[in-house]
C-alpha cells in the first residue's frame, strides 16, 4: 500500500530530490510503500512548476499524488527538524553541491549519484569531467554495496553505480575467496536499458535511435569505481540496448590453476548465504526476470581456468533506488528489504 499520510512518530521522515527523474521516482514509490519511512517531500529542478507526482507518472493517479516541488537551496533551512534523511537522485555535481547544506542542517544524505563514490578526488576530473569541491566528504561517505558492507553506515551514504553493482556482486565472491589468478584483468561487458540514461530527452537515447552499441571504451566513470571495489584493474565496456529497464553484465576471469567448480560454487554460496537480494540461479540470467524487482541474479559457467559470470539487475532498483532504500533501512535499524517489493514507477 502506498501512502504519504502515515502518522506514527517513529517513521523516518524523508525527502527525495530528483523525484521527477527515473531513479528518484522509483524511490518516491518505494518510500511511500515502506511502512517505516514517510515521504514528506518530493522535488525536481528549480525550473519546473510544481505538479503532482501522478501527473509525471500517471500509473500513480490516486495512489501517490504528492506534489513534486521545484527545489532551491533556500528550502534547506526550513527542513531542519522536519526531515531526517534526503535521498538525492540528481546529477553528480548537483548532489555534490547540496549535500553539505543538508548535512549542516542535521539531515542525513543517501546519494544515488557518483558524487561521493570514489575515494580519490583526483579521479573526478578525468572520469567525471569536473573538480571535486568537497574532497573531505569523500572520506566521510560510506559506499553502500550492501551485500559487502561491514562498517556502520554514517550520515552520508553513497549508493553504488548501476554497472558497478552488477559486476561487483558477480566478481567479489571469487576475488575475496582468492580464486582469481594473480595478474588477471577481468573483462566486463555490460548492457543497460535506456532508462540508465535518465528521463531527459536526448537524440542518442531516443527510442528509434537505440539499437545495440558499445560506448565509453576505457574511460567510462564506472571503470574506476569497479576497480576500487575489486581492488584490481578491469576492462569495462558498457553497451546500450533497446529495452527500457535492466542491466546484463558478463564478466570473464581467469582462475588460479587448479581451482575446482566446487570451490567456485562454495565461494558464491558463502558470499550470499542470508543475503535476500542476491539469487544464485542455475539458468542464464535475463533482464526480463529482474526488471521491476530489487534482485541481482547471478549465474556462472567454468571451463578449466576460465570462468564466465553473468549477472542481471534492474538498473533503477538494485542499481539505484532499491539499493538506496536497502542502505537506509539498515542505517535506520529497519528490516533490510522493507518497501522493496511490488510495483515500479515506470515500466
Ligand atoms: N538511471 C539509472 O539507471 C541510474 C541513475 N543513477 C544516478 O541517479 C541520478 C539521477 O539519475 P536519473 O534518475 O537517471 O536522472 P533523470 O535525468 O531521470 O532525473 C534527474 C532528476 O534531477 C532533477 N535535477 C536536475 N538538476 C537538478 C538540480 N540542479 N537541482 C535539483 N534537481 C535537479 C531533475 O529535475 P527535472 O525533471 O525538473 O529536470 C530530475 O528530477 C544520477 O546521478 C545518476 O547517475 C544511479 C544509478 C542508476
Ligand atoms: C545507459 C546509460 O547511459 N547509462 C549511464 C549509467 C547509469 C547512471 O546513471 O550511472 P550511475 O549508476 O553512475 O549513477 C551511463 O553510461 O552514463
Amino acid at each position: 500500500m502506498l501512502s504519504t499520510d502515515k502518522t506514527s512518530s517513529s517513521l523516518v521522515r524523508s525527502i527525495v530530490l530528483g523525484a521527477a527523474g527515473y531513479s528518484g521516482a522509483e524511490l518516491a514509490v518505494i518510500l511511500a510503500r515502506n511502512p517505516y519511512f514517510q515521504l514528506v517531500g518530493a522535488y525536481a529542478s528549480a525550473g519546473r512548476a510544481a505538479e503532482p507526482f501522478s501527473a509525471l507518472y500517471p500509473r500513480y493517479k490516486q495512489q501517490l499524488d504528492i506534489m513534486v516541488q521545484p527545489w532551491t537551496d533556500e528550502l534547506v533551512a526550513g527542513l531542519t527538524g522536519k526531515v531526517e534523511v534526503a535521498f538525492l537522485a540528481l546529477p553528480h555535481e548537483a548532489s555534490e553541491a547540496v549535500t553539505p547544506l543538508l548535512l549542516a542542517q542535521g539531515i542525513d544524505v543517501v546519494d544515488l549519484s557518483g558524487a561521493f563514490r570514489l575515494k580519490q578526488s583526483a579521479l573526478y576530473p578525468q572520469y567525471y569531467g569536473y573538480q571535486h569541491q568537497h574532497p573531505e566528504l569523500l572520506a566521510e561517505a560510506v559506499y553502500s554495496l550492501m551485500e559487502w558492507q561491514t562498517e556502520p553506515l554514517p550520515r552520508l551514504i553513497s549508493v553504488p553505480g548501476c554497472y558497478p553493482t552488477a559486476c561487483s556482486l558477480a566478481l567479489l565472491p571469487l576475488i575475496k575467496a582468492g580464486l582469481v589468478a594473480d595478474g588477471c584483468i577481468p573483462v566486463i561487458n555490460a548492457t543497460s536499458g535506456v532508462s540508465g540514461a535518465g528521463r531527459k530527452a536526448a537524440l542518442n537515447t531516443s527510442f528509434c535511435e537505440v539499437g545495440l552499441n558499445a560506448y565509453g571504451f576505457f574511460k567510462h566513470r564506472h571503470r574506476p569505481e569497479i576497480e576500487q571495489n575489486l581492488g584490481r584493474k578491469v576492462v569495462f565496456t558498457p553497451h546500450l540496448g533497446n529495452f527500457k529497464r535492466g542491466i546484463l553484465a558478463t564478466s570473464v576471469v581467469t582462475l588460479k590453476t587448479g581451482v575446482t567448480p566446487e570451490q567456485v560454487t562454495a565461494a558464491f554460496h558463502q558470499a550470499y548465504a542470508g543475503k535476500p537480494l542476491v539469487r544464485l540461479v542455475s539458468h542464464s540470467p535475463n533482464v526480463a526476470d529482474v526488471a521491476g524487482t530489487p534482485y541481482c541474479d547471478i549465474h556462472w559457467q567454468q571451463d578449466g581456468e576460465q570462468l564466465v559470470v553473468v549477472s542481471a539487475i534492474d538498473n533503477l532498483l538494485k542499481g539505484a533506488a532499491a539499493q538506496a532504500m536497502q542502505a537506509a533501512n539498515v542505517r535506520f535499524g529497519k528490516p533490510e528489504t522493507a518497501g522493496l517489493f511490488a510495483g515500479v514507477a515506470h515500466e
